[in-house]
């Protein structure tokens, strides 16, 4: 199976690394200042489960050439448009797009150029682009789900369950991928509006005064849009994530979070911004969101002044 991931950054660059590594067929569709740093470099990981440094197979915008069995688009939801253009070439009538991208509003703009081709992602890795270019892995979880959206099974999710199992991180195909979606979308909603209007890791807010009842409110105005307007979040999974969003001296956080801080440009209307679009339009009262957002626009139009 050949695959083209569209992104060499964070996710795009350790899953698509991890593929290259154990022999699959993974090209990287990248701009120009990252194939020089990769043709230079090598794509590098620096992981709990052991580094490794690759030379990886690499086209840029203009020489994709023929379409791929599957593409996986690892971009931030702000270089989106720009992204679904540049790979267009590489969308044959076989072609399944796969995406990693949180939040749920990717999935309406794919579906509208490229309906059929899309099929559902999750993934859950905490990665970040260090100054030298390199993927550092920062949690050692690293888990891909993927599957139809509608929950049918197909030759082609099965054809890309065997790409991806057995290549160094968890792989997993899915019936549910569609709930799956909401249920990462209400983590990293909650979590990551949490830390960006804290300004910590889930056990420094956890500490404050009021931090630990702040994070449970949050996650109820989440679940209360989501479950209207989207997919309820199964019970068991909502018990997991509530422990682990007030666990006591946890040092994780979002890597909305991580982009903050180091003044990078933030997801704010794909992660927190169509949330509250959606309660506003079922008349649901969102305070606590509705603030974070604000937070993060500021943050925004800051950036965009400087
Ligand atoms: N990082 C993490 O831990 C996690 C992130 N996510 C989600 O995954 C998605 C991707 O995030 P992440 O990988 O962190 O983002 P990064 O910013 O690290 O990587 C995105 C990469 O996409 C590249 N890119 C953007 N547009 C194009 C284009 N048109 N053609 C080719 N390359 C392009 C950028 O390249 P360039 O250098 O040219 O700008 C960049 O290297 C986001 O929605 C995020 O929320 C989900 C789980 C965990
Ligand atoms: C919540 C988490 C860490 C899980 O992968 C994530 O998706 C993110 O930080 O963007």
């Amino acid at each position: 199976m050949r695959i083209l991931f569209v992104g060499a950054g964070a996710t795009g660059g350790y899953f698509g690394g991890r593929l290259a590594q154990a022999g699959r067929d993974v090209t990287f569709l990248v701009r120009s200042g990252r194939a020089e740093q990769l043709r230079r470099d090598g794509l590098t990981l620096l992981s709990p489960h052991g580094d490794v440094t690759l030379q990886p197979k690499l086209v840029l915008v203009d020489s994709i050439g023929a379409p791929y069995d599957a593409v996986v688009l690892a971009v931030k939801a702000y270089g989106l448009d720009q992204a679904i253009d540049d790979m267009a070439p590489a969308i044959g009538p076989d072609t399944m797009i796969m995406p990693l991208l949180n939040g749920m509003r990717h999935v309406e703009v794919i579906r509208e150029r490229h309906g059929a081709a899309l099929i559902g992602g999750v993934c859950k890795v905490a990665t970040t682009v260090d100054a030298d270019g390199r993927i550092r892995q920062l949690a050692p979880f690293q888990e891909l789900a993927y599957g139809e959206l509608d929950g049918t099974s197909s030759q082609r999710t099965a054809a890309l369950d065997a790409a991806m199992r057995d290549a160094g991180f968890a792989a997993r195909l899915t019936p549910t991928i569609e709930r799956e979606m909401w249920e990462k979308w209400t983590l990293l909603a909650t979590m990551g509006g949490m830390c960006c209007l804290m300004r910590g890791t889930i056990g420094e807010i956890e500490a404050a005064p009021g931090g630990r009842e702040f994070t449970l409110r949050l996650l109820d105005e989440v679940v209360r849009v989501i479950s209207t307007d989207g997919v309820a979040p199964n019970q068991g999974f909502l018990e997991t994530i509530t422990r682990q969003l007030v666990q006591e001296g946890s040092p994780m956080a979002s890597s909305m979070y991580r982009d903050l801080i180091t003044g990078q440009p933030v997801e704010a209307d794909q992660i927190l911004g169509d949330l509250v679009a959606r309660a506003k339009r079922h008349g649901i009262d969102t305070p606590l969101l509705s603030a974070a957002y604000a937070h993060l626009c500021v943050h925004v139009a800051q950036k965009a002044r400087s």
